[in-house]
């Protein structure tokens, strides 16, 4: 059975974690038919951590197998809503007590600084588990006023096996955030993780049966998106996908879905999302300046809710770019170890190349690089934290998501022209907007074409809030009490009072 060991001897974090580095199915660890390996990188110094197992359509075959028996006899509806929560608040104990391994492992692996995943990213994982957790038993249907000689009702049920498809920027958090509300409905789950970053999903494998959940119930494929990933979407026994990345696989989904089994699809994709700042939050500069540097520069910029188009009124615009770009250059790019940096690397090396070449793209569409523009470090994939002005609609800077520490920073005299540049792009995932003036406020909010709007901050994630994208930024939704009825179909009940023909 393939394991590996890495010793930590940071400041932040010592220890040394091991992990099982095969298909995990039927909660036991298992080799890929084909037998194949490849290769993770850690992208702060490009050197190897380790060789994990790579699936194929017959290792999905296996997984999915699994899930469908687990639903039809150890979860779904078999067991009681108070099970299924003990499960998740059990694993979330587990992983509470593993929160600095969880958090090592996933800066190692990705790049992220440790004070985030450590301080943030994993702690809302667990978050996660408790909330939908505590929303267990809590779905119903409803009995419905019908005539006088039936009686109706509605009954929610799950759909069956769920695969989740996840990105590389929050890992396990996003992998949890979607399997959590499909397994507390009664789904079953395949998880199919980044090929980039794979290894805090194996971490979290290993907690799996000890939480008590039954075989079948969490089952992780590792693999290609276009071997397994495309296995899972035209999967006949899959019920349903939960995809995030990028609208460009999001269209492959829903195409494999439509020549399939028209299984449901629910999407979270990219965005470019606009920031509206307005002249009348001037004394509180300092304030929105920080709140936009969460925007843009968080996760080195690997954020579908990455503020990259940032709108300043025309009156403090040179005095917001001026500190912005202080702000910028003082930021601590380098190993994600370190307790000052704020900045880690790209997750992986064409990631940090593709982000390049939007740099030097906005340089030949004559957008002004105000500081940044280069890569850092010899061998690890860093960027410098980069800003560009005099970005125009028709540039790629103005369309594009970079996924990248690129901020550009626009000009505007009102309200109406600037709600029709905040609306001028084919996502709608986030808008942010600072004012004091409340009326002002609430139009503003109205007026944004997007899921998500940010008041006076940016960024500040909370679970209870349903996270949706409008336009091209997605289907259905994650967070919230909202999102377990996207996990659950609807049946209506007709009953007859009697056998009497109507
Ligand atoms: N809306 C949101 O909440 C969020 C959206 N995102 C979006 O994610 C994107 C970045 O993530 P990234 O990982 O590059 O996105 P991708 O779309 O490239 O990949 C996402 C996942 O899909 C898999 N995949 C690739 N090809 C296929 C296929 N043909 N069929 C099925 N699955 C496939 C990938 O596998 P593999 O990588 O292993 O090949 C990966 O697991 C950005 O556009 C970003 O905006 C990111 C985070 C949050
Ligand atoms: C300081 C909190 C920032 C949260 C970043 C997580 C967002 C990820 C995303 O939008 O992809």
């Amino acid at each position: 059975m393939p394991k590996f060991t890495h010793q930590f001897d940071t400041n932040l974090y010592k220890g040394s974690i091991t992990l099982n580095t095969d298909r995990f199915i039927n909660n036991d660890w298992v080799s890929p038919i084909d037998g194949q390996r490849f290769e993770v990188i850690n992208p702060s110094t490009g050197k190897g951590i380790t060789e994990i197992s790579v699936g194929t359509s017959k290792d999905v075959n296996v997984a999915v197998s699994a899930a469908r028996k687990a639903f039809k006899t150890s979860w779904g509806l078999n067991v009681t809503s108070s099970f299924r929560a003990n499960c998740l608040l059990k694993l979330a104990d587990i992983m509470s007590q593993n929160v600095d391994a969880i958090a090592a492992i996933e800066t190692l692996d990705v790049g992220t600084p440790f004070t985030m995943t450590r301080g943030y990213l994993i702690p809302e994982a667990v978050e996660t588990l408790k909330y939908y957790a505590g929303l267990s038993g809590k779905t119903h249907g409803h009995t419905k006023e019908t005539n006088p000689l039936k009686f109706g009702y509605t009954r929610r049920e799950p759909y069956g096996v769920v695969a989740a498809i996840t990105p590389w920027n929050t890992p396990l958090r996003i992998t949890i955030s979607k399997i959590t509300p499909a397994l507390i409905t009664g789904n079953t789950v395949v998880i199919k993780p980044s090929e980039f970053t794979p290894l805090s999903a194996l971490l979290f494998a290993s907690f799996i049966e000890e939480a008590g959940i039954p075989p079948g119930v969490i089952n992780i494929v590792n693999g290609l998106g276009e071997t397994v990933g495309n296995a899972l979407s035209r999967h006949p026994d899959v019920n349903l996908i939960s995809f995030t990345g990028s609208t460009r696989v999001g269209r492959l989904i829903i195409q494999a879905s439509a020549e399939s089994n028209m299984k449901k699809v629910f999407l979270e994709l990219g965005g470019k999302n606009p920031s509206v700042i307005f002249a009348d939050v001037e004394d509180d500069l300092e304030e929105v300046l920080a709140w936009s540097e969460r925007g843009i520069f968080t996760l080195s910029g690997q954020m579908c809710s990455a503020g990259s188009r940032i709108f300043v009124q025309e009156q403090i615009y040179n005095k917001f770019v001026q500190r912005f770009t202080e702000i910028a250059e003082k930021r601590v790019v380098g190993d994600p170890f370190n307790a000052a940096t704020v900045q880690g690397p790209a997750a992986y090396k064409a990631q940090r190349d593709r982000v390049m070449r939007y740099i030097d793209t906005g340089i030949q569409e004559g957008a002004k690089l105000v500081t940044g523009g280069k890569a850092l470090g010899k061998d690890g994939y860093f960027i410098q934290p980069t800003i560009f002005t005099e970005v125009a609609p028709e540039m790629t800077l103005f369309r594009d998501e970079s996924f990248g520490p690129i901020a550009s920073i626009m000009k505007f005299k009102t309200e109406e022209e600037v709600i029709q540049l905040a609306n001028d792009t084919s996502y709608g995932l986030v808008g942010a907007l600072f004012t004091k003036d409340l009326n002002r406020a609430i139009r503003m909010s109205n007026a944004i074409e997007a899921g998500t709007v940010f008041v006076n901050c940016f960024n500040w994630m909370e679970i209870s809030l349903p996270w949706t994208g409008y336009k091209q930024s997605g289907w259905g939704s994650e967070k919230g009490e909202e999102v377990l009825e996207y996990y659950m179909q609807v049946k209506a009940v007709h009953i007859n009072l009697g056998l009497k023909v109507a």
